[in-house]
């Protein structure tokens, strides 16, 4: 019997900015990514030997530019799911205080999304869950 291929697990911290009109930040992956296009909430791989939450405080001012600070990291859920080449398995943390306001770092654009209209935006499938969860949550 061959042995079923079982990809390497990729840990990947994510953060929901929620603003004070109760809108999430949306980013667009840029061309080039995989996924390009797709309507993501920012972060990205955490490296050895980061925590997920030193990772994602990383990419938050990486790729938006904006600092958090860890107390400001509420875990809200997480993604786990088979995407082929690995298995994703991404913390989402949300965000109600930083410093600084959102600038697309890598050319992505951005968008402030209220909870309702989450569905009309072309996300990754991993994400799909996400959109009823914030919705009871936010909504
Ligand atoms: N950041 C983020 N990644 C997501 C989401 N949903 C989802 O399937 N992913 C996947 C897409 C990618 O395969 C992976 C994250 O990779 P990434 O390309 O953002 O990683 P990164 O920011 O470290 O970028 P790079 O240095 O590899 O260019 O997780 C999401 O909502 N946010
Ligand atoms: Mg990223």
């Amino acid at each position: 019997m061959p042995t079923p291929f079982r990809p390497r697990t990729l840990l990947v911290s994510a953060g929901i900015l929620i603003n004070s009109s109760n809108e999430v930040l949306l980013a667009q992956r840029p061309e080039g990514k995989a996924l390009a296009g797709r309507w993501e909430f920012p972060g990205g791989k955490v490296e050895a030997p980061e925590s997920p939450e030193d990772g994602l405080i990383r990419e938050l001012q990486e790729e938006i530019g904006v600092t958090v600070a860890v107390e400001a990291l509420e875990p809200f859920t997480f993604v786990s799911e088979n995407c082929g080449a690995f298995h994703l398995l991404m913390p989402l943390y949300l965000i109600r205080h930083w410093e600084g306001t959102p600038v697309g770092r890598e050319g992505q654009a951005l968008e402030w999304a209220p909870v309702s209209t989450l569905g009309d935006y072309s996300m990754p499938k991993p994400d799909l869950p996400l959109i009823p969860k914030l919705q009871e949550r936010l909504g």
